[in-house]
């Protein structure tokens, strides 16, 4: 299996339009309809890097700061930004646009976590990702941390443990 690959070989994007059958009562888009498309468009990245079947770890925070209308064209990009053992961390942004207006907002952002798994669902590892552009490489410094902060909350890993986390705090190590 190839031993690494860059960051923006795994680059994805998705273009669609919200539909009547996309929305709540308001005609806004429905914020599970816009996390199925944010999970889909991420799985297709993760893959894209692995070249396996992959599966969604978690997903961090995510926040609907504004509301996308009917009729809005909206658009997916992603990629990964680190690659760790059997998983990789996906870095998403959404953008809406009404393109009649010439209007263009990014709506929201998030990290996915997908696991590359074989054929029997156990994780398997998969290769590094490289940065290469500064956007790339600052998403890669700070992957880490984030990763140990998620492992954290999920009762994975004990805060003890999260070097990165405590170095951020400037916690004693003692
Ligand atoms: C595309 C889709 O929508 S798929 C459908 C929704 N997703 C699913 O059904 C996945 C269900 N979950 C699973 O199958 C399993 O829990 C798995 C494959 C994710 C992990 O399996 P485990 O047996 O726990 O494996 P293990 O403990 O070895 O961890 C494997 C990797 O998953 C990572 N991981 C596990 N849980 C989490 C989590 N909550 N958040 C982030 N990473 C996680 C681990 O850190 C590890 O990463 P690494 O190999 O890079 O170090």
């Amino acid at each position: 299996m190839t031993k690494q690959k860059f960051a923006s070989e795994s680059l994805t994007t998705m273009t669609e339009m919200v539909l009547p059958n996309d929305t709540n009562t308001l005609n806004n888009l429905m914020g599970g309809r816009l996390l199925h498309l944010m999970d889909i468009c991420a799985a297709i990245t993760a893959q894209k890097h692995s070249n396996r079947v992959v599966v969604t770890a978690s997903v961090d925070n995510v926040s609907f700061s504004a509301p996308i209308p009917l009729g809005s064209v909206v658009t997916l990009r992603s990629w990964v930004t680190r690659a760790f053992n059997s998983s990789m961390e996906v870095y998403i942004e959404v953008h809406a646009e009404n393109i009649p207006a010439g209007e263009r907002l990014m709506s929201n952002k998030a990290f996915f976590t997908f696991v590359a798994v074989d054929q029997l669902g156990r994780p398997i590892d998969v290769p590094a990702a490289v940065p290469q552009t500064d956007e790339e490489k600052a998403l890669f410094d700070s992957a880490l941390r984030r990763r140990q902060l998620r492992l954290v909350l999920a009762g994975r890993l004990k805060p003890q443990d999260a070097t990165e986390l405590r170095a951020l705090f400037e916690l004693e190590t003692a």
